[in-house]
């Protein structure tokens, strides 16, 4: 299964004044680095897919360890596994790493979907599609210098 990686710095806007991130950080860089992952290999999950409806990726189940707390500005490494792909359903690993040190391990679940724009507003889950099934179960490592 595909994994990708890239490395981003600690800013301080990110930490308490002590100097440690403050967590819900975290799952801003998850969702941040997956859609970073998605968008490498040209899948779009809120693409519009007609004028009332848009793709969308909700989450619907986190769970979060953490290790060992970066120092402010240090270098953290982000790296995504594809843990499952089901009918309707995702399942990435998150492991953040400073140096050889991991920090936190996260496991989610995020459910390809369906956003109606406007009246009658709703989400529904519809079937991973083929090409992504495809492109996700590839097992090559994307390896991402970029620094945030
Ligand atoms: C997403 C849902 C519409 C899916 O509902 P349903 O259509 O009834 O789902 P189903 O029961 O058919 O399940 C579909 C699949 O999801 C799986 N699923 C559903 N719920 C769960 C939970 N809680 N845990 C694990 N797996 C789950 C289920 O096992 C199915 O998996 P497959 O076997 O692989 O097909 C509904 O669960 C929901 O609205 N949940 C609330 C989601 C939510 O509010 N999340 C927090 C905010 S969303 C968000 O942050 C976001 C990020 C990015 C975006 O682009 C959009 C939104």
């Amino acid at each position: 299964m595909r994994t990708y990686r890239y490395k981003r710095r600690l800013h301080w806007s990110e930490c308490d004044p002590g100097g440690i991130i403050f967590f819900p950080h975290y799952a801003r860089w998850m969702v941040e680095g997956l859609n970073d992952m998605l968008l490498s290999l040209d899948i779009d999950p809120n693409a519009w897919l007609d004028p009332d409806t848009r793709g969308g990726l909700p989450i619907v189940q986190l769970a979060m360890k953490f290790f060992a707390a970066p120092p402010l500005h240090s270098l953290i490494w982000h790296e995504i596994h594809v843990e499952k792909i089901g009918g309707k359903s995702l399942g990435f690993i998150h492991r953040f790493f400073m140096d050889d040190t991991l920090l936190v391990e996260a496991h989610e679940t995020r459910v390809w979907a369906t956003h109606g724009i406007g009246q009658g507003a709703s989400t529904q889950a519809i079937p991973v599609p083929d090409t992504v099934r495809k492109l996700l179960m590839d097992a090559s490592e994307n390896v991402l210098e970029t620094r945030i």
